[in-house]
């Protein structure tokens, strides 16, 4: 679904953060990113929106190349959840569709289906400063499902959340994966949630992207970062971010 062939951009005079990388996503993985403060994990995903152009390379969604002319092929959510404060919750949903002219109408009971489904139903006329930082990651999360496109781009959505609440967000979502049938590139500081959510992780180093498959059965629970063999996969992929060549 998603292909980046030999990728290299360069900020202003000389700042080079990316120097040919390449990276896939298949259709319906969830595949996650992670690298250091800086290393430029969110101008990757500005270059895929196609809100920055690359400087050599290509990027392909579905063999279409993106240019800068050719915005909204995905849906992305940024780290901030940037609901509109003056809107409710049903009303900050419906923004996507609102924007592509869809029949808002027409849409109504499909997005209070998914309200409900994510556990908003009671809150669809409650405004984001009445909401917890975890029901607002999940309308947030919501708008982002409906501006309807297949590849999603989630910027550290659960960021800012604390542990317990962070950890509620991972078995909500890994029930809810199965059936969302959509594709994420994922990014997180955060290795547990890493390896939890994904199918793979690209390491995003100074010296370029390496790959990591997670070797984990789905479906996942959320408990699993206790066993073993976890904690191993966590170990290792502590190793290979901390040494670099390697
Ligand atoms: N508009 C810009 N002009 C110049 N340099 C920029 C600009 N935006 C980002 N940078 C620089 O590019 C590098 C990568 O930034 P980016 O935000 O992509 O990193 P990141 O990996 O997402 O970081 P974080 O994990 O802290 O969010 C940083 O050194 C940053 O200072």
């Amino acid at each position: 679904m998603l292909q980046i062939n030999e990728l290299s951009y360069t900020f202003g005079v000389g700042k080079s953060i990316f120097e040919k990388i390449s990276l896939d996503v298949k259709t319906g993985e969830f595949v996650s990113i992670i690298g250091s403060s800086g290393s430029g994990k969110s101008t990757l995903f500005k270059l895929v929106t196609g809100l920055l152009e690359p400087d050599q390379g290509e990027i392909l969604i579905n063999g279409g190349k993106v240019t800068g002319k050719r915005l909204g092929s995905v849906g992305y959510m940024p780290q901030k959840d940037l609901l509109l404060p003056w809107r409710t919750v049903l009303d900050n949903v419906l923004l996507p569709i609102e924007v592509s002219k869809e029949n808002k109408k027409a849409k109504l009971s499909e997005v209070r289906e998914w309200l409900d489904r994510f556990g908003l139903a009671a809150y669809e006329h409650s405004f984001p400063n009445e909401l917890s930082g975890g029901m607002r990651q999940r309308v947030a999360f919501l708008r982002t499902l409906m501006t309807g496109k297949d590849l999603l781009l989630l910027d550290e959505p659960f960021g800012a959340l604390d542990s317990m609440t962070k950890r509620n967000m991972h078995s909500w979502l890994l029930g809810l994966w199965g059936e969302l049938q959509k594709t994420v590139l994922f990014i997180t500081h955060d290795l547990e949630e890493a390896i939890l959510l994904s199918d793979r992780i690209y390491v995003l180093k100074a010296d370029g992207i390496k790959e990591w498959k997670v070797n984990l059965p789905r479906p996942r629970s959320s408990e699993l970062i206790y066993q073993e063999d976890f904690i191993r996969m966590r170990k290792e992929l502590e190793w290979l971010i901390q040494h670099e060549n390697n």
